[in-house]
């Protein structure tokens, strides 16, 4: 399952602000290898106890993901259990997550589109692991993304990213609150009647929404709609705003089809985003990046 991390070997340190059920922290871990001791930074996700129940859900879904690893994928150290909080032990990732990077960066010349593409293809990557693995996410978005790395276009040095543990399961979340809701364009449409259609085609969907999101700058998708116009996008079959790019706007409705037979492996996602990373895209290259 875990493995369990004694509170003496973490240091705490600031908070870094909090989600839906959870604090987060920098800490530091003192670990002891060959007698000698290393100090390395960590994150630190409390989960409050007044919602056990979430904990388990909380603590399953990164369980899921320790036990495999892969370059892309968050590393979980293990949990610490202090008093009645549990506190799950991750690595620290130093530029945070893609969507405040994205909104900060907005209009700087190193997010351009092939820093965007490069993105696309890691998370890809990553996707394509846990698809092999038919592993599910469950929450894929530009805020379970965390960059390692920022990469330098001078250089041609890449980014790096990470895809972080999935969270609260939409599967614990209450249809009568608005939590689930609020997950609406991420949440695939045959989740939100039943959060157990959560599936592999269902983080397909989710992909396609962070694809949105990281090619849009810096916008939230249907972010001024009320929760009641959100489910009413769904019944009505909408789409999001397509970007100018049609060839990246295909392969978002491709994920992004309510059909769910019809979304495309991520083997095939990873093929289209190579052909748009050697299209000639270039064209675009001198238009802002709200316009692609
Ligand atoms: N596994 C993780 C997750 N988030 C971070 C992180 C880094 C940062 N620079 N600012 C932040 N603000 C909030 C979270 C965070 C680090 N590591």
């Amino acid at each position: 399952m875990f493995h369990k991390i004694k509170k003496e070997e973490l240091t705490w340190g600031e908070s870094l602000g909090q989600g839906s059920f959870t604090k987060i922290f920098k800490g530091k871990r003192e670990e002891y290898i060959d007698c000698d001791s290393h100090q390395m930074d960590v994150l630190l996700k409390v989960l409050d106890h007044t919602h056990r129940n979430y904990s388990e859900s909380l603590f399953e879904a990164a369980s899921i993901m320790s036990q495999i690893s892969h370059k892309h994928l968050i590393l979980v150290y293990g949990i610490c259990a202090v008093n009645k909080d549990n506190i799950m032990v991750q690595e620290y990732v130093k530029h945070g997550a893609l969507d405040i990077y994205l909104k900060k960066n907005k209009n700087k010349s190193r997010v351009n589109i092939s820093w965007k593409l490069e993105v696309a293809k890691q998370l890809g990557y990553a996707m394509n692991f846990l698809e092999d693995k038919r592993i599910v996410h469950g929450n894929i978005c530009a805020k379970n993304i965390l960059l390692t790395r920022e990469g330098d276009a001078m250089t041609g040095l890449p980014p790096f990213i990470k895809l972080s543990d999935p969270g609260i399961s939409i599967t614990i979340l209450p249809i009568e609150g608005k939590l689930r809701i609020d997950r609406i364009p991420w949440v695939a449409p045959e989740c939100i009647g039943n959060p157990r259609n959560l599936s592999l085609e269902s983080d397909k969907w989710s992909f396609g929404t962070t694809l949105w999101e990281i090619f849009s700058p810096g916008d939230l998708p249907l972010n001024s709609l009320e929760p009641s116009q959100k489910l009413q996008f769904y019944q009505d079959y909408l789409r999001l705003p397509a970007p100018k790019w049609s060839e990246l706007a295909h392969l978002i409705n491709q994920c992004m089809a309510y059909q769910y037979s019809l979304r495309p492996c991520f083997r095939a996602i990873i093929r289209d985003l190579n052909r748009l990373i050697t299209s000639d895209y270039e064209l675009l290259s001198d238009l802002p990046p709200s316009e692609i």
